[in-house]
């Protein structure tokens, strides 16, 4: 079963262009589970560009009520570590920040940062929470992720995603070559494959169809997509391309 992960930062981003309440990235949450998310992801940028600390301690109460997961992407520092020690969510996802990008543009740079990362993996695994790295399907970052004890990496489809929006066919097929790979090489060492960034309905089934892949985060698209047609049928039809991704791969 591949499980859908629904990231509401950009619910916040709107939220935020005004002050104010809403929209309210904690209704998000709800309709998203109540659509047919398998959990919610929400990122504690260090700037609180979107999602604020007041969000995720809302997040934390509602979604544990609910038992259903939450999971905190957040960049490798003391003050996030503290957060999530504080609310130790299902799932913490460890991402690279940068305060000049516009979004995430690559994955954490484990085979240098190994011995910054491990700490906070162990503290974090130790607190409760699945441990998952941001990473590009790089063998050696897989590698690398696997040495510091995560339990899970989730794989950059930026690349790919951008490549085939822009019709770059060849390169679009390099990236998803890449993808595929890095995720039989994780699998085989142990981890669980997530995958997640710039997905939308044209880009989601070549990743949903690699076999390995048991998450999928998707966020900006859909938050966006809900403008036209609802948050509720933009994940109801992403569901569905993954679930025809996954019965064409059964065939
Ligand atoms: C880590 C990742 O790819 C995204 O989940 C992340 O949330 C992107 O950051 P923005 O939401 O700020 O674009
Ligand atoms: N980790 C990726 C994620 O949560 C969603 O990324 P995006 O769909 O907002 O680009």
């Amino acid at each position: 079963m591949l499980r859908l992960g629904v990231n509401i930062d950009h619910v916040a981003t709107v939220r935020n262009a005004r002050g104010g309440l809403y929209p309210d990235p904690v209704r998000a949450a709800r309709e998203a589970l109540a659509a047919g998310a398998d959990g919610i992801t929400a990122h504690l940028r260090e700037d609180r560009r979107h999602i604020s600390d007041a969000d995720i301690d809302a997040l934390a109460v509602v979604l544990r009520d609910e038992d259903r997961p939450l999971n905190l992407e957040m960049a490798v520092t003391q003050e996030m570590l503290d957060i999530a020690l504080h609310h130790r969510p299902h799932a913490v996802c460890l991402v690279p920040e940068k305060r000049e990008e516009r979004t995430t543009e690559g994955g954490l740079d484990v085979v240098g940062g190994h011995n910054w990362i491990a700490p906070f993996v162990g503290q974090l695994k130790a607190a409760g929470s699945r441990v998952s790295l941001f990473i590009g399907a790089d063998p050696l970052q897989i590698e690398a992720a696997h040495r510091t004890g995560a339990q899970v990496v989730e794989l950059h489809t930026g690349a790919f995603c951008d490549a085939a929006r822009d019709g770059h066919e060849a390169e679009a097929a390099e990236h998803l070559a890449a993808l595929t790979a890095g995720a039989a090489l994780a699998a085989d060492l142990g981890l669980e494959v997530h995958a997640g960034h710039g997905i939308d309905y044209e880009t989601v089934k070549p990743v949903a169809a690699i076999p390995q892949i048991m998450e999928l985060n998707i966020g900006h698209f859909l938050i966006g997509e809900a403008i036209f047609v609802g948050l509720g049928p933009a994940i109801a039809r992403m569901r569905a391309l993954m679930d025809e991704a996954r019965a064409g791969e059964a065939a």
